[in-house]
């Protein structure tokens, strides 16, 4: 199944989560006009019980265009923020055991981060360059604890080599 990129608009990606971008953000200026401050781009939500944290996750190009797998955090919000102006893209699904035709394929720019909502599938991160780093603010506890994984079987393509 070939996935048809479709750009990242918060409209199209409310039904997964929060697209934080400063266009159209409540706003004001800071340090006698020296800076502006974007006010309130997502809440997190870390689950019952626990705190958020920040990390960073490095991620390096995918091997291929074929996408065997999606992962799902259920407990907690998991926010994604480029720590570079490279544009990169994103695949979400909704749905207990989404298949290949449940995926979706956004385009994101180097200056849109997302933030998934708790139980949303979506793939490993894909870029378009051979690495880029990205902060993650996340539920605290070890390393991918809680994360779920699923096979999708045939799997999803990219439409690009
Ligand atoms: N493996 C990987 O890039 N995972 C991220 O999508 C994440 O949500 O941690």
């Amino acid at each position: 199944m070939l996935l048809k990129p479709e750009p990242l608009l918060p409209e199209s990606f409310a039904p997964f989560g929060t697209l934080i971008e400063t266009e159209d953000a409540e706003r004001c200026s800071l340090g006698d006009g020296h800076a502006t401050l974007y006010h309130r781009l997502a809440r997190i939500d870390p689950g019952e019980g626990a705190s958020a944290i920040v990390s960073i996750i490095r991620a390096r190009r995918w091997p291929n265009r074929m996408l065997e797998r999606l992962e799902r955090h259920p407990k907690s919000t998991r926010t994604l923020i480029p720590m570079t102006t490279e544009d990169w893209v994103l695949v979400v699904a909704h749905g207990e055991r989404p298949k290949a035709e449940d995926c979706r394929l956004f385009h994101a720019f180097g200056d849109q981060g997302v933030q998934y909502d708790p139980g949303i599938w979506h793939h490993p991160l894909l870029i378009l360059t051979q690495s880029q780093e990205f902060l993650l603010i996340e539920r605290d506890g070890a390393p991918c604890e809680g994360l779920e994984e699923i096979t999708l079987d045939p799997p999803a393509s990219l439409p690009w080599p």
